[in-house]
């Protein structure tokens, strides 16, 4: 957003520094009425402009002034005043001179006419603040201070709340966490003891934090302090205090404090909240309007005024006078309270400046003018301007500079990205959209704008709440699930159950037997059926007791798709890596375990016999996507990664919270595998062979972290799925039919999205198995995370999924939400990708078995069991 109230509010106590007093902290939240005349300004009459490049000519009611330009711009300026001075401006007395005038005969041009001078105020009833009970946070190092107490007790006669941290860490911490939540009203610091707490520092720090503008900061300070000196209080002030309090305890004292504070920090509230209302509507006015300060500096601009200027509001120099020329600013300056005059804008690349007839006025809440507000009408930029000026801003906008700290270091980079021959995908979609803007109806451009912006965000994959009510999770079992899920973050420890140095390769090799030979004659027939979708995977783990991905691995991996050939290992090498593998998931665990790997390996074999996969991928490439689902949750401690974060367990440190558990199975997958020759089923590859296939293990392994679900499936359906039907009017909607499209398979980094698809569909494949596997997994996974619960209650860490509590858990609901979420939409698109149809039919029927068992009160895990005992009783193909 263009503009920042926080500019506008700040910009006065910065000004005045150190000699500012009370009424420069004060200028912190004392109503501004800046925006309000932005909009003012915005809304005067329509000044028309005819421009054949080089001639403007700008009228109002009464007075007109022509402009001649050559090429250098102003070579003859006529200019009838047309408003009145401000009588307290010493600079515009009426009659005044314009120094802009070029000849002789354009000076008495320049003359005051009587407007009646826009209101210096806010609107009463913008002022408006919801009432909302009292939040304090009281900052005191000592634990048991009286007068941390005091305070306290009197927040509660006030019939507030408050909360009280010991440190300037934890002030800022819970600040930062609650800025957008639960904002405290007033903060008291205590300041009494400077070597254990900085107050000053806090105060900085605190006025630092989005959100605060409007808490009241009082410092607590000594009394012998306060009485030695005649000016103690400054320095407080200058940090961002707004009162200072003596210490005290008495009751008395507190609770008026505290009624004061409140007061206060309402109209502090209620005034940024109409500041920002109206920066907000001079942010989406359509015409160019900046706010400058008392000396000519660039307060605020909003994002018209950018986007012809081609300054992002960032890059803007502050002050702007460079950007900024011309009689405007002198008629400001000499404070005429309401004038029309030209001004010149520099735009940033290419540097040369364009002018345009401009409104202005200025504020004068007290005697002297603080802020001044130019408004140049959108139908007067020419439009090659306009369409220059929106490009260069995109352009420039698209370039991910922002984290470069100091303006003169950004300006630098900017510059070097600029001489290279690069540019992003993303940026030549917005330039394309910028020109589609260019002459289109108003609420087309409208729809442009918002997609613009959208676009512009780094978050383009995070999901976000839709607004139809079907999309709503309002279970709260759900909410539970799909958030956690969702969301990366704080968690999960390798919990006690089992750590991930204690599973090793020594292991594997004690178990080095022959799987093959030794298969009994029931698991030889049961593996004769691993390439069917009702594969009974439980089975499997009863009858190799807890190793079934050694032998389906053997089965599909060296037996029907061969990846010994398309790697060049031989089969006993392939037999230690499965085995070394499934020797390191947590047979502990009762749902991410060598069962559930070996399900998802099932999984993804089953897929790559459909006709779509066998003929896009190379061997090597399904030899790496049978590898990666064998492998992908290998050592899985049973624990979420927000867990892990949580916890601070070493591989959360390791992996500084991203994508932990992920990162670490595709890591311990290649050192596993490289540790040992006897293990390395890569050993005999080429290196650029390798190359590829560690890219796509990985590749894929990581697709599986579900906090990039949507981002996965949304690049999928873009890619491969087009509309079918005219988009709606507001083309926002997203139930319009799609149509597959697979022409984009010819494009390499499209097939990426397919395998990322594909494991992604089969690590959560359980939702669309028959019935009886569904159930049984679903049991296997809320007994997981009924089991993190217990340990997040047991070591006092954030429960990350509150409602998969064992005693309160509805199972049904979590199914529903599961299927609901996270299931259907990505089924749906891979089912008829790689037309699989009973994919989406199995999770419709598990859907509605699920609402059936909610609607009959069932819950928890036993009740399931039992309901699904009863019903296979009396319906016994029903749970197939
Ligand atoms: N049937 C299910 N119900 C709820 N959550 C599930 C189900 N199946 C898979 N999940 C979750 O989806 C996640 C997919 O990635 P993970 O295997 O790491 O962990 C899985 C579970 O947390």
């Amino acid at each position: 957003m263009g503009c920042t109230p926080s500019m506008l509010l700040d910009h006065k106590s910065r000004r005045r520094g150190s000699s500012g007093s009370q009424e420069a902290a004060l200028a912190k939240v004392a109503p501004t009425p800046v925006c309000n005349k932005a909009v003012q300004a915005a809304r005067a009459p329509r000044a028309s402009l005819e421009s054949d490049g080089f001639s403007i000519q700008l009228s109002s009611k009464k007075d007109s002034y022509v402009s001649q330009m050559g090429n250098n711009f102003a070579t003859q300026l006529h200019i009838k005043r047309i408003s009145g001075s401000s009588s307290g401006s010493p600079g515009a007395r009426a009659g005044r001179r314009s120094s802009l005038a070029l000849t002789p005969e354009d000076e008495p041009l320049v003359e005051v006419a009587n407007r009646s001078p826009p209101p210096a105020y806010i609107p009463a009833a913008l002022l408006y603040a919801p009432a909302e009970p009292l939040e304090v946070l009281c900052v005191f190092p000592e634990r048991a201070s009286r007068v941390c107490s005091a305070a306290c007790a009197a927040v509660t006669r006030a019939g507030g709340e408050s909360r009280a941290v010991r440190s300037a860490r934890e002030a800022v911490d819970s600040l930062r966490r609650d800025s957008d939540l639960r904002p405290p009203h007033v903060v008291v610091v205590d300041a009494r003891q400077p070597q254990i707490l900085d107050a000053g520092l806090l105060a900085r720090a605190i006025r630092g934090t989005k959100n605060t503008q409007h808490i009241i900061l009082i410092a607590v300070v000594k009394k012998s302090a306060y009485l030695k000196d005649d000016f103690a209080v400054l320095p407080y002030l200058e940090a961002g205090y707004n009162r200072v309090m003596v210490e005290t305890v008495g009751a008395t004292a507190w609770c008026a404090e505290m009624l004061q504070a409140r007061t206060a920090a309402s109209t502090a509230r209620a005034h940024i909240a109409a500041v920002a209302v109206l920066a907000a509507a001079a942010d989406r006015c359509r015409d160019l309007v900046a706010v400058t300060d008392d000396q000519q500096r660039v307060l605020m601009a909003n994002k018209s005024w950018y986007r012809v200027l081609g300054w992002r509001v960032e890059d803007c120099p502050r002050p702007l006078t460079d950007a900024v020329a011309g009689e405007a600013l002198r008629l400001a300056a000499s404070g005429a309270r309401d004038w029309e005059a030209p001004v010149t804008l520099r735009r940033r690349a290419p540097p040369d400046p364009i002018l345009l007839p401009c409104r202005g006025a200025t504020v004068a809440v007290t005697r002297n003018v603080s802020h001044v507000v130019l408004v140049c009408e959108a139908s007067t930029v020419p439009d090659g301007e306009r369409a220059r000026g929106s490009l260069h801003s995109i352009r420039r906008g698209s370039l991910d500079v922002r984290s470069v700290a100091s303006d003169g270091l950004r300006r630098t980079s900017l510059a070097k990205l600029q001489g290279l021959p690069l540019e992003a995908p993303i940026t030549k979609v917005i330039a394309l959209l910028a020109a589609a803007q260019e002459g289109a109806p108003p609420n087309t451009v409208a729809y442009i704008e918002r997609a613009v912006d959208m676009l512009r965000t780094s978050e383009l994959y995070s999901p976000q709440m839709r607004d139809e009510p079907k999309m709503r999770v309002e279970d709260p079992v759900a909410t539970d699930l799909i958030g956690a899920l969702l969301s990366q973050g704080p968690t999960n420890v390798l919990s006690s159950r089992r750590s991930s140095n204690d599973s090793t390769v020594v292991r594997s090799q004690t178990n080095r037997t022959n799987i093959k030979n030794k298969a009994s004659g029931q698991l030889r027939e049961l593996l004769d059926t691993a390439l069917s979708w009702d594969f009974e995977i439980f089975r499997l783990e009863d009858l190799t007791r807890g190793r079934p991905l050694a032998h389906l691995g053997l089965a599909l991996m060296g037996g029907r798709f061969d990846v010994c050939a398309a790697l060049e290992c031989d089969e006993r090498t392939l037999l230690h890596w499965l085995t070394v593998i499934e020797t390191n998931y947590h047979a502990v665990n009762t749902y991410h375990n060598s069962t559930h790997a070996a399900d998802v390996l099932q999984a993804v074999a089953y897929f790559l016999e459909k006709e779509r996969l066998k003929t896009l991928l190379e061997p090597l490439e399904a030899a790496a996507a049978l590898i990666a689902a064998a492998a992908h949750d290998v050592d899985h401690p049973g624990t979420s990664s927000a867990f892990l974060c949580n916890s601070r367990h070493s591989l959360a440190v390791l992996y500084n919270d991203v994508s932990v558990l992920e990162s670490h199975h595709a890591a311990l997958t290649f050192k596993l595998t490289l540790n040992d020759d006897r293990v390395n089923i890569f050993k005999n590859l080429d290196r650029d062979t390798y190359k590829t296939a560690r890219h796509n293990v990985i590749d894929m392994i990581l697709a599986t972290e579900m906090t990039k679900h949507y981002e996965h499936l949304a690049k999928f359906v873009n890619v491969f799925y087009a509309k079918s039907s005219g988009s709606k009017e507001d083309g926002m909607q997203a139930d319009e039919p799609l149509s597959l499209d697979t022409s984009a398979l010819s494009l390499p980094e499209n097939v990426i999205l397919v395998k990322r698809m594909m494991i992604k569909c089969a690590d959560v494949s359980n939702a669309s198995r028959p019935q009886k596997f569904a159930f049984e997994w679903a049991k296997r996974i809320a007994e997981e995370y009924f089991l993190q619960t217990d340990e997040e209650k047991a070591k006092d860490l954030p429960v990350v999924m509150p409602m998969f509590d064992r005693a309160t858990c509805s199972i049904p609901r979590s199914q529903i939400g599961f299927i609901d979420f996270i299931i259907i939409d990505m089924m749906e698109a891979w089912a008829a990708f790689i037309d699989m149809p009973e994919l989406v039919n199995h999770a419709r029927s598990n859907h509605s078995r699920w609402r059936e068992l909610d609607d009959a009160g069932v819950t928890t895990i036993a009740e399931v069991m039992r309901a699904q005992r009863l019903h296979a009783h009396h319906a016994p193909h029903a749970t197939e």
